[in-house]
């Protein structure tokens, strides 16, 4: 067995099984930008790794919070309408996404992948605009970059949008439009594509918060969107 510090949220100790045979796929990555840097990841989370994790996620779902600006406990917002599951990390599914998603980003200690959240978007419930950074605390660390996959894209109009991105994608090769929004011009937005995900750099080479991460997960229309965030700290 191999022993893991839960960071960031706990200090104690935790162990998964070694036997687990993680098998990562052949996915595919393409650049989107390079300033900020975005990446499109196709088929970086398996089938039956989105089924494990909306199974494993179901029982453990609550209201989504927010970090609390005042530096106090994370609240409830109308912001963020949808439900959080967070995966243990004993759990080897988990902890083999996990192990990609630093491997991906050049060899990173696992360590420095936060606990995996499922989120679970019902008819109406969205994420208005928000950054993943700027939740630092003397608890937590700032957040690097963030990962976001999606495990179930069962909607419509439910992607995920940046409003301080803009890509014209009439130059660009038509098989973009399986991914993103590509006839909008004024905004970079992602279709909910099972199996994807996208990764971002949420903040400059100083460490400041980078306000062109700002993003939303759009309010969902007849469905259910099922989401996954794997987020690196600095
Ligand atoms: O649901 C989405 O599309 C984005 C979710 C998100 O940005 C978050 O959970 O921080
Ligand atoms: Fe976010």
């Amino acid at each position: 067995n191999l022993t893991l510090q839960k960071w960031p949220f706990t200090s104690s100790n935790t162990t998964v099984q070694e036997s687990f045979v993680c098998a990562h796929p052949s996915y595919t990555s393409r650049i989107v930008s390079y300033d900020p840097l975005i990446i499109h990841l196709e088929n970086f989370i398996t089938p039956a790794e989105r089924e494990y994790l909306i199974n494993r996620g179901r029982p453990l779902l609550q209201r989504s919070l927010v970090a609390n600006r005042d530096g106090g406990p994370p609240i409830e917002r109308p912001a963020r309408t949808s439900s959080t599951a967070f995966i243990p990390y004993n759990d080897t599914t988990a902890y083999c996404i996990q192990q990609r998603a630093a491997e991906f980003q050049g060899f990173l200690s696992v360590r420095k992948i936060e606990m995996l959240q499922v989120v679970q978007y019902k008819q109406h419930q969205e994420y208005r605009a928000h950054y993943d950074w700027g939740v630092a605390s003397a608890h937590k660390r700032e957040r690097e970059s963030t990962i976001y996959g999606i495990l179930k894209g069962d909607c419509e109009h439910c992607g995920t949008q940046f409003p301080e991105i803009s890509v014209d994608w009439s130059g660009e090769d038509e098989r973009w439009c399986d991914f993103v929004e590509c006839e909008e011009t004024e905004m970079l937005t992602f279709k909910a594509v099972a199996g994807s995900a996208v990764f971002w750099k949420n903040l400059h080479d100083d460490e400041e918060g980078d306000r062109r991460t700002l993003h939303a997960g759009l309010p969902v229309r007849n469905g259910t969107k099922v989401g996954l965030n794997i987020w690196t700290v600095v």
